[in-house]
């Protein structure tokens, strides 16, 4: 069951409206060796739903909510460090692990800041966390990040399962996450988008501001897919930055900002926890249109990432998203957390859509599109994960806004 404080009756109309379908993992077993037939129910789910929508909100995974905000205040005092401390835990070019933000006062080579403060795990050495400014930190953090390496473990068993091969397919493929080495890239990413309130002209401090999570009014623990959210027109959204690739950007003293610019992820999936601050859109397989994904209190999203869809053949589509910057001044006015779980094959896997057992020939033509970019990715040459990967990576950097 779905805990929450909303009636039956409410829950389910609200529930109808979302474009992300739901799948329960009640005893899914994060903290044990998984239930086979439990594995086998989210397999089947998971067949069906990415095939059709590519993401799924999970509920009843085991990571508390508790867990997550305590998580969020953490990194809440890591942002109010003083800047010489932080200084020590920047990540450095051509590492994945360590703390990042975009001054808008920096040099962006004519590309418009992603207003968010990132800080990304992929190692649980504790040198490597702030414990000593700020006691506490790593010993939660390592916690948390071991339940979504748990809660992936589970969905990659679900996964071959959903794809009828070995049960152990992806597990294999898998097994360095988080482990120290530098042999996968798997990472837990900790992000706080601080208010967006225009400042004096020619303050551009927006950056600094803070929200301490445990403030802040996202205290509403209510569903939220309410279909009409922005006040603008959806075709005006849409004509904004949805067909053509362009950003939504917020004016904001003489420059614009955006949250998190459209991409797509590039991992074989990513586990996402957000607050209800709401702003993540998607577009459907096979639509250029963003939709709203909505909130669901204690629901963690599962998307696609490119690997997952190269693997099998863009029958599980990674798509497009991005985080906008809600148009209403008020709740702009306040922060968002998040934090994705980047779930990579050990980085000497090869990827190549020939590794799975040909699934069903291609029927729907929505599909097709996506069908297509995938096998050019993979076709010409097959990479390793840790190649395909970090040429995601330059290709990123140098194309477009958003930094992964
Ligand atoms: O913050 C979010 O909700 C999404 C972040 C995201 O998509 C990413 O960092 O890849
Ligand atoms: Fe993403």
């Amino acid at each position: 069951m779905i805990k929450t404080k909303t009636s039956d009756d409410k829950l389910d109309t609200l529930l109808s409206r979302s474009v992300v379908p739901i799948i329960d993992l009640a005893h899914c077993g994060i903290e044990e060796i998984p239930v086979k037939s439990v594995v086998n129910r989210v397999g089947h789910q998971l067949h069906r739903v990415l095939a059709e929508k590519g993401m799924a909100l999970l509920v009843n995974h085991g990571i508390s909510d508790e867990k997550l905000k305590t998580a969020w205040d953490h990194l809440d005092d890591f942002v109010d460090l003083p800047p010489n401390v932080k200084q020590h835990y920047i990540r450095s070019e051509g590492n994945h692990h360590g703390y990042k933000s975009r001054e808008l006062n920096g040099n962006f080579k004519g590309k418009t800041p992603e207003l968010r403060h990132a800080f990304n795990i992929s190692t649980l050495n504790a040198q490597n966390l702030p414990e000593e400014p700020l006691p506490g930190f790593a010993d939660h953090i390592s916690t948390l990040a071991n339940d979504f390496k748990a809660l992936a473990c589970f969905i990659l068993q679900a996964l071959a399962v959903s794809l009828d091969i070995s049960p152990t397919f992806f597990l294999e493929k898998h097994s360095h996450m988080l482990s120290d080495d530098q042999e996968n890239m798997s990472t837990l990413r900790m992000l706080y988008y601080p208010p967006v309130v225009d400042d004096e002209p020619g303050q551009n401090n927006v950056i600094e501001r803070r929200c301490q999570y445990s403030y802040q009014r996202c205290l509403s623990n209510q569903p939220d897919f309410r279909p009409e959210h922005d006040p603008r027109e959806e075709d005006e959204l849409n004509e904004l930055d949805g067909t053509n690739g362009q950003l939504f950007e917020h004016k904001i003293g003489n420059g614009a900002v955006i949250r998190c610019g459209a991409h797509v992820d590039y991992g074989t999936f990513t586990l996402l926890a957000q607050d209800s601050e709401g702003g993540l859109e998607m577009k459907l397989p096979g639509s250029e249109k963003w939709h709203r994904v909505g909130h669901l209190p204690g629901a963690i999203l599962l998307n696609c990432g490119e690997i997952l869809s190269i693997w099998t053949q863009g029958r599980y589509p990674a798509l497009q998203h991005r985080v906008v910057i809600p148009e209403q001044e008020h709740i702009r006015a306040r922060g968002r957390h998040s934090i994705a779980y980047f779930c990579h094959p050990d980085n000497i896997t090869s990827i190549s859509p020939n590794d799975l057992p040909n699934p069903d020939a291609v029927k729907d033509t929505a599909c097709l599109k996506q069908r297509k970019k995938s096998f050019k990715a993979a076709k010409e040459r097959v990479y390793n994960a840790c190649q395909l990967i970090s040429k995601k990576f330059r290709d990123t950097y140098s194309n477009n806004n958003h930094s992964q």
